[in-house]
């Protein structure tokens, strides 16, 4: 029987939990400080056995998962070390920066372990064990920052348990992981919480402001709800990446104050052209840089009832629906419905049906 100890059964840990579940050979194990939580676990069917005894969960494991938050990555790692873990242990964690983690795991005596640091490039806004998902991972990146001392066969067997994840496995030294995913997920978020910000000031003047916010700025503050304790770990952890990225932020925004000072037309054509281009080329049916989704968006009158009959119409026809959305729906102009699919191939069962049945639907 493999042990896998998970360490924060939250979105991320109870989601590794739940592919590695039920699976054969696999017992999976959550530790939590509190009983409640363990109890939680237990009830929601995420892992086989809880226990609130840290030294109980590392000692039995072949696999243990660190899913804390960035903050509490190097107490736990420090206190797992002190036990007398099993032989050809691997140690691996899932947080969002790597450097710090990495350089921790060099300095500290880890005995008969071995740790490789890990990144699941998949998440969403919304966190604790009622938000993990068994599908979260499915066909994300999932990034590994192996040292050049660490044993090949260590990354071998990580790399196959993690196959029930079916993620795609990639491999980045930690140092680039961090360049990296500053400029496409912490700075992202850090923008998004300035841009809300800024809106929420003014919107203490006028509320109109959050009334007519619509599409794009939602589009772009999702992320903006994210726990704020978990991303002030990120951001002060990645500090040194982030302040570099925001130099450059400001670089491209006092272009376009330039572009606006000298009404210089083509220049902000060409900034559009340039980075439509480079986003439509982005893997976007795959959960990765950018969130995966296989939605279609479909033209509805608002008159009711209609809800329902496409529901049952894509229902009668065995096309299952994973999620549907009113983004709009006002007496004067037709609403607009989003629909979510599993998969591409539900995503153009339904388009070819919504349209045969006379529907306007746009990807
Ligand atoms: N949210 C994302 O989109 C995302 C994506 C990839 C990786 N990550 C990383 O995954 C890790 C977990 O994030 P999450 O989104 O699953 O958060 P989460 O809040 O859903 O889960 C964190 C878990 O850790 C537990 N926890 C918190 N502090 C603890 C402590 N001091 N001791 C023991 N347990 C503690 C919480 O109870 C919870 O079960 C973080 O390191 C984060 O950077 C997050
Ligand atoms: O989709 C989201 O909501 C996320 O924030 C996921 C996201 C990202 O920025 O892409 C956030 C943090 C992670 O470390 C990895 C993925």
């Amino acid at each position: 029987m493999v042990n896998v100890a998970i360490f924060g059964v939250g979105l991320i840990g109870g989601s590794i939990a739940l592919c590695l579940k039920g699976k054969p050979g696999i017992r999976v194990i959550g530790f939590s400080n509190r009983e409640s939580s363990v109890q939680k676990y237990l009830q929601r069917g995420v892992v086989d056995v809880g226990t609130t005894s840290i030294q109980e969960a590392a000692e039995q494991a072949d696999f243990i998962f660190l899913c804390v938050p960035v903050g509490n990555l190097q107490e736990y790692m420090e206190k797992i070390s002190a036990f007398n873990l099993k032989e050809g242990c691997i140690i691996t964690d899932v947080g969002s920066t790597k450097s710090s983690v990495a350089s921790y795991a060099r300095s500290i005596d880890l005995g008969r372990a071995t740790f490789i640091g890990g990144h699941p490039m998949a998440g969403s806004e919304r966190s604790g064990v009622e938000a993990a998902s068994y599908h979260l991972l499915e066909n994300a990146f999932y990034v590994l920052t192996p040292e050049p001392s660490t044993p090949p066969e260590a990354v071998e067997r990580l790399t196959e348990l993690l196959s029930h994840t079916r993620a795609n496995i990639v491999k980045v030294d930690a140092d680039s992981h961090d360049d990296i995913v500053g400029a496409i997920s912490h700075l992202p978020h850090l923008i998004a919480v300035a841009l809300v910000n800024q809106v929420r000031g003014y919107n203490e003047r006028n509320d109109l402001y959050q009334s007519l916010a619509a599409g794009g700025f939602r589009d772009i503050t999702r992320i903006a709800s994210g726990d704020p304790y978990l991303w002030r770990d990120i951001l002060l952890d990645n500090r040194q990446v982030l302040l570099r990225l925001i130099r450059d932020w400001n670089t491209g925004m006092e272009s376009f104050a330039h572009m606006l000072e000298k009404m210089d037309g083509p220049a902000i054509e060409e900034a559009f052209r340039t980075a439509g281009e480079f986003r439509n080329r982005m893997p976007e049916r795959r959960k990765g840089m950018i969130h995966s989704v296989y939605d279609c968006y479909v033209d509805v009158p608002d008159h009711p009832g209609i809800i329902g009959k496409i529901a049952s119409e894509l229902g009668n026809n065995r096309i299952n629906l994973s999620n549907l959305q009113i983004i709009e729906s006002r007496e004067d102009v037709p609403g607009i419905l989003r629909l979510s699919f599993r998969n591409q191939e539900y995503l153009d069962q339904a388009i070819a049906l919504l349209e045969k049945n006379g529907y306007s639907v746009q990807q």
